[in-house]
């Protein structure tokens, strides 16, 4: 297969964790017989660098054209003053919203591995395997912005379409999945919500196999992490989303681990770990890229339609989470580029060499 993939390494720890990612697209490709061709594109606090804009005509356009788009992460202290006029985050939103990636999934899984060393205890963290769903193009990151020295204001805004398509693709998901959707929101406060846990309820007439259960956001911060195991699929809006799948990489071991696939209805999509650019450890090889190698698996599978490419990456991925090496953040040593290895050279391992962990594994989109 041909695909033409942009990539976008972006700040801090972004470029470190994307060039791992496309050194396994590149095996991967290699090894069974795909051309992907590469073109490297700026965004964030290095576009504003390179020529004032966090996200330049020549970044959009590409990502337009490209098949699929690999980011790594935007931002840092260098582009953070409170009254910058332009900021990263701005690039990477304004390209959600022109890719019209409206729907971002958030697969995650507890490798038994790590869940031996989890501080949280109170249920089998192995039998955790929930996706978030969180709507990406809507609410208060996209509505109108007010400041002055006195009151500043954010629109949370939602119309009942943006919040329809990213409820029924959380209940395509579920019915393939679980068949139990967690629509979390705000409802006993915010009029926003109150609109989707209306829309919610006339979606759920579509889907009768999939059981509908409305959870308010504070109650689900606290219940994702004492009974995880009870969630299948999770939607939500953009702010709720954000918050809480950071807050449920404590459970998977490491922010580091998780990936995304944001998708539309007219792109590839969108592909990225949840992690940001961790100027705290940046340019010291030691940032996790698992997160965002598992991200190229969902691109093989979601853009490209290569489900047994995307599985032999995860399988990959899920060898070095059981054998190491590990980054710091896992308690380990290793190097990013040590843990980049690793993984290329379980992509070459026998199926029957692999864990198993896989196996049981429900889809995750
Ligand atoms: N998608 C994106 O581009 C995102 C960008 N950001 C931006 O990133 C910058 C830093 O934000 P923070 O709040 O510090 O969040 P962060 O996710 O960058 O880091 C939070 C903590 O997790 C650690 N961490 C994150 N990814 C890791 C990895 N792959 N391996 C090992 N450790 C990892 C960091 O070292 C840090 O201690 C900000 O400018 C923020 O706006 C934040 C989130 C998403
Ligand atoms: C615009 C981003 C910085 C928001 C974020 O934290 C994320 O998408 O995970
Ligand atoms: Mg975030």
């Amino acid at each position: 297969m041909q695909a033409h993939l942009v990539t976008l390494p972006g700040d801090g720890i972004g470029p470190e964790v994307t060039a791992a990612a496309v050194d396994v697209l590149k095996h991967v490709a290699a090894h069974h017989g795909h051309d992907f061709r590469f073109s490297e594109h700026a965004i964030g606090g290095a576009a504003i660098d390179a020529t004032g804009e966090p996200l330049p005509d020549a970044t959009r356009e590409a990502c337009l054209a490209a098949d699929a788009v690999l980011l790594g992460a935007v931002g840092g202290p260098k582009w953070s003053d409170p009254n910058a006029k332009v900021r990263p985050e701005q690039g990477l939103l304004a390209l959600r919203a022109a890719l019209g990636v409206f729907a971002n999934l958030r697969p995650l899984k507890v490798h038994p591995r790590l869940a031996e060393r989890s501080p949280l205890k109170t249920e089998r963290l192995k039998d955790v395997d929930f996706v978030v769903v969180r709507e990406l193009t809507g609410g208060a990151y996209f509505g109108a912005k007010t400041r002055d020295k006195e009151r500043a204001t954010d629109e949370c805004a939602y119309t009942v379409a943006e919040i329809e398509r990213v409820l029924r693709r959380g209940f395509e998901l579920a019915s393939q999945r679980g068949r139990h959707l967690t629509s979390v929101d705000k409802a006993n406060v915010l009029e926003t919500s109150r609109l989707w846990r209306h829309t919610a309820e006339q979606v759920a007439r579509d889907y009768p196999e999939v059981h509908l259960e409305h959870q308010l956001v504070d109650s689900m911060a606290m219940l994702m992490l004492t009974q995880p195991s009870r969630y299948d699929v999770i939607v939500t809006e953009n702010l709720f989303g954000d918050i809480l799948t950071d807050e449920a990489a404590a459970l998977a071991g490491s922010l580091g681990l998780l990936p995304s696939a944001s998708l539309g209805d007219h792109h590839g999509g969108l592909y990225e770990p949840i992690h940001g650019s961790a100027p705290d450890i940046a340019g010291q090889d030691a940032a996790n890229p698992l997160g965002a190698i598992a991200s190229a698996a969902l691109l093989l599978r979601h853009a490209l339609g290569l489900e047994a490419e995307a599985a032999v990456v995860e399988a990959a991925v899920e060898h070095v989470v059981e054998h190491g090496p590990w980054t710091r953040d896992l308690g380990g040593t290793a190097t990013t580029s040590q843990v980049r290895d690793a993984v290329i050279a379980a992509l070459d391992l026998d199926e029957d060499c692999r864990p198993a962990f896989l196996a049981g594994m429900r889809a995750c989109g």
